[in-house]
């Protein structure tokens, strides 16, 4: 008997755009949702578009969020019981966006994603990450019910939180290498759907990437469209295997080595030109991968990221242990095949 189950859950309505903020209000009545807003966000964007965003909506309360954690998350639960909003709206960065999309999945409402930065796929999917102690915890939760993206606010923002975007973007196409591998060797549940996107969705940005500049409205938009794709790629998929693999694993081991010197997607950038190589050699496209971040103005190397070679070599090593995901790093790779593949793709100096 065929007994497989398709479940795929999508933001009913993705705005990106010139001012788009303004027609939040009306995006969220198009949705049919009862009750007051909560809005979620953090210092930085609660000043440059949270009046603009309350202004839209009767009785609205608002939670300012100031770091991201599971401390938050419950504490956003409490303010929410005293509030009773019917839905959340998380305004600003991945930071207020994962904490309202786990409190909103715990309290069993739905939220609208608004994001005032492009700095990685988070702000569209359906995933939280949440660092506690020397772990980050990837927590699945339901995607956003609509996506807001103002590229006006966002081509202000600042430029490296863009590029962080992209990086994380151009990782695609090694993840889903890994996922095509574990497939292979682990028959795990692979989507073609959903591989076929985000492969696209990355070439489609190192083919572009010397269009996407600093300022200019039209490289937000093409940054959100991209994050759009990826955040839908991980929904048909209904994991991140589609934008999350070995170069994801050693970004997530950076996280606990050397935490808080770079950002996610510069690190998943600079991890992904070492698997790219290991997936196919010195002939492979690991120098697109680099020439594409170094066009974007990401790093491409560990000083690149503020990390020694010695922290590198460390995640590299031991990436393979922090989850249960098949990628080209299972079983590890030791320290003397780390140093080659760093050292040939110049990551590290050698
Ligand atoms: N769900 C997922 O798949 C993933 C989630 N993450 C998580 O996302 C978080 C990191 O994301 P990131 O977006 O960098 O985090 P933040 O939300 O912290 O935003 C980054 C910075 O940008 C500021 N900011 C926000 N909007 C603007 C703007 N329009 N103009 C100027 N500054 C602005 C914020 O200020 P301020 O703090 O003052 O508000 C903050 O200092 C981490 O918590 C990480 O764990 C990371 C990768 C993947
Ligand atoms: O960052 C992500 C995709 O770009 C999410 O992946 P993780 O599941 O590894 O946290
Ligand atoms: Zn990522």
């Amino acid at each position: 008997m065929f007994e497989k189950t398709t479940w795929i859950k999508l933001p009913r309505n993705v705005l990106v755009g010139h001012d788009v903020l303004n027609d939040l209000g009306e995006a969220v009545g198009d949705l049919y949702l009862t009750g007051r807003p909560l809005i979620v966000t953090s210092p930085t964007p609660n000043e440059i578009a949270g009046d603009r965003v309350r202004a839209q909506f009767d009785d609205p309360a608002t939670a300012v969020v100031e770091e991201a954690s599971f401390a938050a998350v419950e504490e956003l639960k409490e303010t929410a019981e005293a509030v009773d909003p019917g839905y959340l709206i998380a305004l600003g960065g991945g930071k207020p966006i994962d904490i309202a999309k786990m409190a909103a999945d715990h309290l069993d409402v739905g939220f609208v994603s608004v994001p005032t930065v492009a700095s990685h796929d988070g702000i569209v999917s359906g995933r939280s990450s949440i660092p506690e102690g020397d772990t980050r915890h990837s927590v699945a939760a339901d995607p956003p019910l609509a996506v807001v993206a103002d590229t006006t606010l966002i081509a202000d923002a600042p430029w490296r939180l863009t590029t962080a975007g992209c990086a994380d973007i151009i990782s695609n196409y090694t993840a889903v290498k890994d996922w095509r591998l574990a497939r292979r060797l682990r028959n795990v549940e692979y989507s073609e759907y959903a591989g076929a996107l985000s492969e696209m969705t990355a070439e489609l940005l190192v083919e572009n990437a010397d269009m996407i500049r600093p300022g200019l409205e039209e490289s937000a938009w093409v940054v959100v469209k991209a994050l759009v794709s990826s955040g839908v790629a991980m929904s048909i998929a209904g994991s991140s295997r589609p934008a999350s693999g070995a170069e994801h694993l050693i970004s997530h081991q950076l996280d606990r080595i050397a935490p808080g010197k770079a950002l996610h997607g510069h690190q998943v950038g600079v991890a992904s030109i070492m698997t790219e190589y290991l997936h196919s050699g010195e002939n492979g496209r690991w120098n697109a991968i680099r020439d594409a971040l170094a066009e974007l103005d990401a790093p491409t190397t560990a000083a690149g990221l503020g990390i020694d070679d010695a922290e590198l070599i460390a995640a590299l090593t031991s990436a393979h242990e922090i989850r249960d995901r098949y990628t080209i790093l299972q079983g590890g790779i030791n320290e003397e095949a780390a140093i080659e593949v760093a050292t040939a793709t110049g990551v590290i100096d050698g």
